[in-house]
């Protein structure tokens, strides 16, 4: 029988566990120090974790299992999780023909008015002709051609967090946490990506538009994460409006999403300056002689938002945790980004070439700490085999970012405890004083082969920068007599992030705060002049 996963089965495993945790926020951290470990009613013997260290024992449950492994779900459904880079990159890459698509999401589906394996979201959408056309209209705006025009945007913003957050400090007590944080930097990466994609800057927090979208957001999310009986009954999708509740809700949550993804489509399309907008609509004329609809460019440029806007701000908030964690790597940026950078101005992409060990800072957090760490599944499109476990056609697989990160053949354990913060394994010593960036070691958190992240560009441009900005300005202490605890998280979505941490951030001097001021006051805002006018980046 081929079953039709609910959605939430769909999209990851680890998830489901964070859900689940998520649900239990009423217990104190005390009685957790004393409850047995919890085996999770859902996963079986996945995830043998505390409830609130969801993956304390996702290694040494790799270990134990190998390279790929078939745990059950509800005890019953069957579920293949890859564990190291060797299994991943033989299914995900070489054998990439049958691990392309993800598993039915009936949900996600309905929510965008589409049928079986074609959900507006590019996301969800089966790899087949019509993915790989909308693949092609966003590439250019994520990829390197777009490089010269967004890396501008990422510099303004930055300038505006680092502004934001000397405002939110003006108290002199440096006392912060990442719940604090948070919205500065949610602010700063939608206003990147709603003005990479539309021309629209988010200059505050509280702008309408900007709640509009993550309301519409977390609504999808929701949904994703909390299936309905069409997903596990998927004939019910074919009931009438009057005879369906899930029907009727569906039907609202798509207008919501037409009218707002449309709104900003059109605002894309007459807005100041380059943007993806219009850098899709030059693309399909030039790969769809016969168009491609406004509405399905819209969701395209829809999917890449939501992929885009939700992730980084999470990402960045471990580079607190690590900093407390170790703060030897944060003296060493230090160092560094005052012989480069200096204390006159604030750092810029022109820097990167010598700010190797920043990006090896950036790499690390994302394997440290991967923000989704069961990745988004897959399903396997034919019986196969790997290593002896055989994989049933239909069956959801899944890569577990967080082992492969782990995985010792890949990352040398000589290198630094591979529990540990250790920025230095990314960088390959080239004998004059700043290393190269090691290119040949995964990003797990990207995903991987047809359909990893077509934003990670962006993401990893966008976290090198915000950190060279954070580290440039700030010391970040702990509090006397806060803990810091390496393993508490909580899930947001389909993501994990720190529970909320309390420490202090303070202007390395008063240089700080002078230099950012400066920069801030006489920086150009217009979205039209940052984003250069350039028509076409694929020209
Ligand atoms: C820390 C930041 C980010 C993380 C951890 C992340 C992670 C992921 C993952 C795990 C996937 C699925 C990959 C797979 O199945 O192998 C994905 C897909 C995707 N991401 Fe990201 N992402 C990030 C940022 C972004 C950004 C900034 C954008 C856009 C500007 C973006 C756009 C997309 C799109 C469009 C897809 C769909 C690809 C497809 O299914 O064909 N992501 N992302």
């Amino acid at each position: 029988m081929t079953v039709t996963f609910p959605t939430a089965v769909a999209v990851a495993i680890g998830i489901l566990t964070l859900l689940y945790i998520s649900t239990r926020h009423g217990f104190k951290a005390d009685e957790d120090k004393y409850r047995p470990l919890l085996k999770l009613p859902l996963i079986g013997d996945l995830h043998s974790s505390p409830i609130e260290k969801p993956l304390l024992n996702w290694d040494s449950w790799a270990k134990t299992n190998g390279s790929i492994a078939v745990p059950k779900l509800f005890g019953i459904i069957p579920i293949v999780v890859l564990n190291s880079f060797e299994a991943v990159t033989e299914l995900f890459s070489r054998r990439s023909q049958w691990y392309s698509n993800r598993p039915a999401s009936v949900s996600m589906e309905m929510i965008t008015g589409a049928l079986p394996g074609q959900s507006k979201f590019n996301l969800m959408h089966d790899y087949d002709d019509h993915l790989k056309l909308h693949h092609r209209v966003l590439a250019p705006s994520l990829g390197a051609p777009a490089a010269p025009n967004y890396q501008p945007l990422i510099e303004l913003e930055s300038k505006q967090l680092l502004f934001d957050i000397c405002n939110r400090l003006s108290d002199g007590t440096g006392l912060v946490s990442t719940d604090k944080i948070y919205p500065m930097l949610e602010r700063a990466q939608s206003s990147v990506i709603l003005a990479l994609h539309y021309g629209l800057r988010i200059p505050h927090f509280e702008d309408d538009i900007l709640h509009e979208v993550i309301d519409i957001q977390s609504k999808v999310t929701h949904l994703a994460a909390n299936p309905g009986l069409p997903d596990i009954i998927p004939p019910l999708r074919h009931l009438p409006a009057f005879l369906s509740p899930w029907k009727r809700a569906a039907d609202e949550l798509y207008s919501t999403q037409v009218d707002l993804y449309m709104r900003l489509f059109r605002h894309g399309r007459d807005a100041e300056g380059w943007n993806a907008t219009k850098q899709a609509i030059l693309t399909a004329k030039k790969q769809a002689p016969c168009g491609i609809p406004d509405l399905d460019l819209s969701f395209t440029l829809g999917t890449s938002i939501q992929g885009g806007m939700e992730t980084s701000p999470r990402q960045i908030l471990w580079l607190f945790v690590a900093a407390l964690h170790r703060p030897s790597f944060v003296a060493k940026a230090h160092d560094i980004l005052d012989k480069v950078v200096g204390r006159n101005r604030l750092p810029g992409f022109s820097d990167r070439s010598n700010l190797t060990f920043i990006d090896a800072i950036a790499h690390e957090l994302f394997r440290w700490r991967p923000i989704s760490p069961g990745s988004i599944p897959r399903r396997a499109d034919r019986d196969d085999e790997f290593q002896g476990v055989k994989i049933k056609k239909g069956v959801t697989i899944m890569a577990n970012a967080w082992a492969i990160g782990r995985d010792e053949q890949i990352f040398d354990p000589e290198l630094g405890d591979l529990q540990d913060f250790v920025p230095e394994r990314w960088i390959l010593e080239d004998g004059n004083g700043t290393g190269r960036l090691r290119a040949d070691l995964p990003l797990p958190v990207f995903g991987q082969g047809r359909r990893i992240c077509q934003g990670k560009r962006v993401a990893t441009d966008g976290t090198f920068l915000q950190i060279s900005c954070l580290l440039w300005a700030f010391d970040i202490q702990p509090i006397e007599g806060e803990e810091i605890d390496l393993w508490a998280m909580v899930v947001a979505g389909f993501m994990t992030m720190p529970r909320e941490m309390k420490f202090k951030l303070k202007p390395r001097g008063d240089w700080v705060v002078d230099t950012i001021k400066k920069e801030w006051n006489t920086a150009e805002k217009s979205i039209g002049k940052v984003m250069s006018i350039k028509r076409d980046v694929e020209n």
